[in-house]
């Protein structure tokens, strides 16, 4: 059975502080640093066996990739970071708390702008935009000015079809560390998950979430360790 394990990176700094993060490179918080070496004990404990991991370019999930390598004894692996496995960018949101926002714009609009599968977040102006030497090397317009879930999965798909999948078809086990929504963008598209359906998944921080695929790479069986 091909195998594939994804850990949403452990508590944020800014999940924490109840603030919109997206691609903003905020460090782990306490509890997230204990949520990484849980979740690399568990892993671990049964026994995954990693060929190589995936990462984004934001130290809250490359940390985690290592803290659960560490813990597992696998820091020796091949691993490829990648902005197209960053958070969805949050747009205008980025840094504001969310309690606030949803005072001053009603729940109902934050949690569409939040789950909503093609409503996008207030965007940034390009002068709002910080230079990021990560990005740089990206061709112009690549980073974006604010993603909702549908945007986020048209750039983690090709990515999953050129560099992952490929890698799972061979036999590969997978290790991908990353965020709530890249994740999200990912289990849709294996699971063939609606954009109705896919508003409620929530995938918690700091838990490997073990997918066993099928040959032809759709879904026979998914559970957390
Ligand atoms: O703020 C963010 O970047 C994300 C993940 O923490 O938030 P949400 O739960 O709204 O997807």
């Amino acid at each position: 059975m091909k195998k594939i394990v994804f850990v949403r990176h452990g508590q944020s700094e800014w999940n924490l502080e109840n603030k919109f993060t997206g691609w903003v490179d905020v460090d782990l918080s306490e509890e997230g640093y204990n949520q990484a070496e849980n979740a690399g004990k568990k892993i671990k404990e049964a026994g995954l066996e990693f060929d190589l991991a995936f990462t984004s370019v934001l130290k809250r999930a490359i940390k985690t990739c290592h803290i659960v390598l560490e813990e597992s004894n696998q820091l020796w692996i091949p691993e490829i970071k990648s902005w197209r496995l960053n958070e969805r960018h949050y747009g205008a949101l980025q840094g504001l708390n969310k309690k606030e926002t949803a005072e001053k714009y009603g729940d109902e609009k934050v949690h569409q702008w939040r789950r909503s599968y093609d409503v996008l977040p207030p965007l940034l102006n390009s002068e709002e935009q910080v230079f990021d030497r990560k990005y740089a090397n990206l061709p112009k317009g690549t980073v974006p000015l604010g993603e909702n879930l549908k945007v986020t999965l048209e750039r983690v798909i090709p990515f999953w079809e050129d560099q992952i999948a490929p890698l799972v078809l061979d036999n590969k086990t997978i290790l991908v560390a990353a965020h709530g929504n890249s994740l999200r963008a990912l289990v849709k598209h294996i699971e063939g998950i609606s954009d109705e359906e896919i508003m409620k998944l929530e995938i918690p921080t700091g838990e490997p979430l073990v997918l066993e695929l099928n040959d032809d790479l759709t879904i026979n069986k998914k559970y957390y360790l």
